[in-house]
Parts: C-alpha cells; structure tokens; sequence
C-alpha cells in the first residue's frame, strides 16, 4: 500500500493499538526545558520509577533566563527554582544538560537540531507546542503535557490517537522579498487557528524543496498555530549536508545506511491523506500580522480586513481594540517602540545574517529599541566570528545572550505597556510580549527594515 511520510513513521513506532483507544507510540527522544519538566522527575522519583534510557534525553535552559551578559543571576525566585531544579534533576539522574557556558545551550528547538540529536524517522516530544520545529527533519515531533513526558521518561512510550494526515503544497515562486515565515503565516492566514485540528501536515513542493534547513524549521514551527500536532518535510539532500558530523548523528557506516534509511521515509508518488490544500505563492510579497492571532495575517501591501470580512465578528472587534487599529488600514507607516528578532520561529543563524544585511551601514531609528537574541550559544558564536555583532552594535541594536527572552514574558525581557512591537516571533497572543504590548508578526527582514525606520515597513521601502 501507498503510504506518505506521517504514516510511515507512525507506523514503525507503533507499540499496541486497540480499536476505541488511543495507539501506543515509541518515543526516540524527549528533549527537556525548565519550565515543563519538573514535576515528571518528582513524580518519577516518588515512584520510585527508574529511567528508561536517559540517552534519549537531552535538557536546556531557555524560558525563564535573562538574556543580559549577567545572566548568572536569575532575580525572579520562580525562574530560578524552575532553572535550579531542572540542573539538579539532571546532575540526580545523569541526563544531560546544555546549560549556560556550555557553548550550546539555546532555545531547545534550535539546540536539538544543531547537536544532530533531531533526526529524520524519530519520534519526538518535549513539553512544548513549538516541538513541531524538528519536523523539518522529517521528524515526527509534538508538544505534550508534562504526564506525557512522564510516561515516556519512564517507559519510553505515551499514548496517543492516531493522527489525521494533512498534505500542504506551496505552488508557484513568491518576490524576492518572501521567506519562509511569510509562506507560513499566509498558510496561516488562509487555513485559519484550527485549520489543521488534530493533523500533522506535510509540507511539499518546489518552493519547500529550495528551503534551506533554517527556513525549512521556520515553516514546521509555526504548523502548531493553526492547530496541527505537527508538521513535517521529507528528508533530501539539504537535510543530510546540514547533518552529517553533528554531534548525534551516526557517523561512518551508520551514517551510509542512515541516509538510505531517511531517504526511503518520503512520501510514495500517490499516497493518499485525510486532507490536502495548495497555496498559491507566485509572486507573494512579504506578510503581517495585525491583530491578536496568527491568523490575523495580510500581506504587508495590503489593507486590514473589515469585521464583516469572515471570521469571529467578536473576535476581530476585540482584536482591532487591541491593536488600535482600524479595519481598511494599510500597516505601513504605523509607528512601533521595539522590533525583536529571535525565539525558535526565527533566532538561527541565517535570520540574524539576514538582519545583519539590512543593518549593516544604517541605524536602527531614535523611537525603536531593537533587541537581537540569538537562539542558542551556537548561532551567538556563528555571528561573532562572522562579526555580525558589530554589525549590529553599531546601528544600535542590542545583541543579547541566548533564550527565548521577548517571546513570551517570562524573563526580564518584556515589551512595556502599551508599546508596539515587530516581532520575528510565532505568537501575537493579547499581552504575550508583556502585559498590554501590541505585538505584529513578521519576518526577520521586515523587522529589520522597520527598525530602521522607526515604522512598520518592508525591505522595498529602504533607501
Ligand atoms: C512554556 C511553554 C510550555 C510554551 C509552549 O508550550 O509553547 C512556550 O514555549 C510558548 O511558546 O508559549
Ligand atoms: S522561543 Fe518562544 S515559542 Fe519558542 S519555545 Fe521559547 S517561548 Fe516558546
């Protein structure tokens, strides 16, 4: 029988099925961050449940530390209880862990496919929704609770219902000034929050073929925000140059057959899905977002919508109170206060030489304060020996240490109350940011391009 890659995969991980229950799934590798984790290794430890195989485990620290050059000393006492018992959780039971000054801690999803311990055919979870990241790989990885970390710490099995499977072709070539995030966010836009329910999508096409395994991550992040458990790209050419050596990855003879391996996992010509959908992106320009989903996207030539344009007619009135904007409206020329560039959708290194292009010779405006957050120790020392970072200091940008800092608000950076923000980021959720701060959704590019000057803008508008 014809199978596609999601299937594939499920199917040799598949431990027990019983018709009317969820399946019983083999877990590869469970990635761990301090803000999930703690209570499996409690409940683990007075249960006196031993660890299956901790090799299958690695850990980071992202979420809750600072990302100034001091990050040694966490202020909050919360983040640093979550940070502290996860590095005695890990020294207890052997794991390891990529903490600061490891030379790669970072951003799990950015950490996991730079130590080569994401890889194609692996089933993997971490107790978070941006797991679907290493679905770039041709991984099968989702987010899950903390008892399902739990189970799988200790059995390395969860369970789980089958999912349905969701085929996503992008057609056509977009302008020059399209990336992958605007591919994504348009998908987004089109197919709406809970377009992909319960499915893991594939992406397919010429377009994803000609990604990079940067961009390529991008894409498969954000799968989760329109409400798929994960998406995936088949493994090609790309996804063994960018692997072979790293860490995790089999070497010599494994490797040679690993190869084989992953390039058998592609989808069969004819397979079928549950769902399939084509966007056309031929000639598509950059995009935005302008409310308080991601599915509150246009293109950045484009106007917002009017509320009777479709949707939650509560949702968009409540969205353009949010924001303070006005249906009808182009964004452009809209002031901003911070422009952020990092976080798992957009903090690797060709992100932050993207930006660094547009920076180099100009200054980020008087009004913006722009912060640059490489997504994990690697990306930081790839850029300092490119010297991006004087790139950026010099027009003013704050290059920081590594974590998920502007992402959400749960380290000290935060986008104050009432400002505006361009943000390379995945989630434009009411106070994500920081408590009452606006958040538009964007690629590296554009953000920078705004930074510059001072207001929402595209890389076309630059001198
Ligand atoms: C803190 C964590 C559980 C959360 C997630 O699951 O996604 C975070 O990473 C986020 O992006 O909101
Ligand atoms: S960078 Fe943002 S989206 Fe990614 S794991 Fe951290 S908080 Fe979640």
């Amino acid at each position: 029988m014809k199978q596609n890659i999601i299937n594939k995969i499920w199917n040799t991980h598949l431990v027990h099925s019983k018709a009317g229950f969820p399946e019983m799934l083999y877990i590869d590798r469970i990635l761990l961050h301090e803000v999930t984790s703690a209570q499996a290794f409690a409940e683990l430890k007075n249960r006196n449940i031993p660890i299956r195989n901790k090799h299958n485990i690695i850990a980071t620290v992202d979420h809750s530390i600072p990302t100034d050059k001091n990050r040694i000393v966490i202020a909050d006492e919360i983040a640093r209880k979550q940070v502290d018992t996860l590095r005695a959780n890990c020294k207890e039971t052997g794991i390891t862990i990529y903490d600061i000054d490891s030379h790669h801690q970072g951003i799990v999803h950015v950490v996991g496919p730079e130590l080569g311990f994401t890889l194609p055919g692996k089933t993997i979870i971490c107790g978070d929704s941006h797991t679907s990241t290493h679905g770039a790989f041709g991984a099968l990885a989702f987010g899950v609770g903390t008892s399902e970390i739990t189970h799988a710490m200790a059995s390395s099995c969860i369970l789980q219902d089958k999912p349905k499977t969701y085929k996503v072709e992008f057609k056509g070539m977009p302008n020059q000034y399209f990336t992958a995030k605007d591919a994504i966010l348009k998908l987004i836009a089109e197919i709406g929050i809970g377009g992909g329910k319960g499915c893991v999508i594939e992406y397919v096409g010429e377009y994803i073929r000609s990604l990079s395994m940067e961009a390529r991550m991008t894409i498969c992040n954000m799968s989760i925000e329109c409400g798929a458990r994960a998406g995936l790209i088949a493994p090609d050419a790309t996804t063994l140059s960018y692997l072979e050596g790293r860490e995790y990855a089999p070497k010599g003879a494994d490797w040679e057959q690993a190869k084989q391996e992953w390039l058998a996992l592609a989808s069969d010509e004819g397979a079928d899905y549950d769902y399939s959908i084509t966007i056309d992106i031929s000639g598509a320009g950059p995009m935005i977002t302008w409310g308080i989903n991601p599915e509150h996207a246009i293109a950045l030539n484009e106007t917002t919508p009017a509320i009777n344009a479709g949707g939650d007619k509560a949702t968009l009135e409540k969205a353009y109170a949010y924001t303070q904007l006005q249906p009808g409206q182009s964004l452009i020329g809209t002031a901003i206060d911070f422009a952020f560039v990092g976080s798992c959708t957009n903090g690797r290194i060709e992100d932050l030489r993207a930006v660094a292009k547009i920076l180099d010779g100009r200054k980020v405006a008087n009004n913006v304060t722009m912060y640059i957050v490489p997504g994990s120790e690697q990306v930081m020392e790839m850029a300092q020996a490119e010297g991006l970072d004087k790139i950026f200091a010099a027009a003013g940008a704050d290059f920081r240490m590594p974590g998920c800092s502007m992402c959400l608000a749960m380290n000290p950076d935060k986008v104050p109350e009432g400002k505006r923000c361009i943000s390379t980021t995945n989630r434009n959720f009411i106070g994500r940011q920081g408590p009452n701060s606006i958040t538009h959704l964007a690629s590296p590019q554009t953000v920078a391009a705004s930074a510059v000057l001072g207001k929402i803008a595209g890389q076309e508008h630059l001198a």
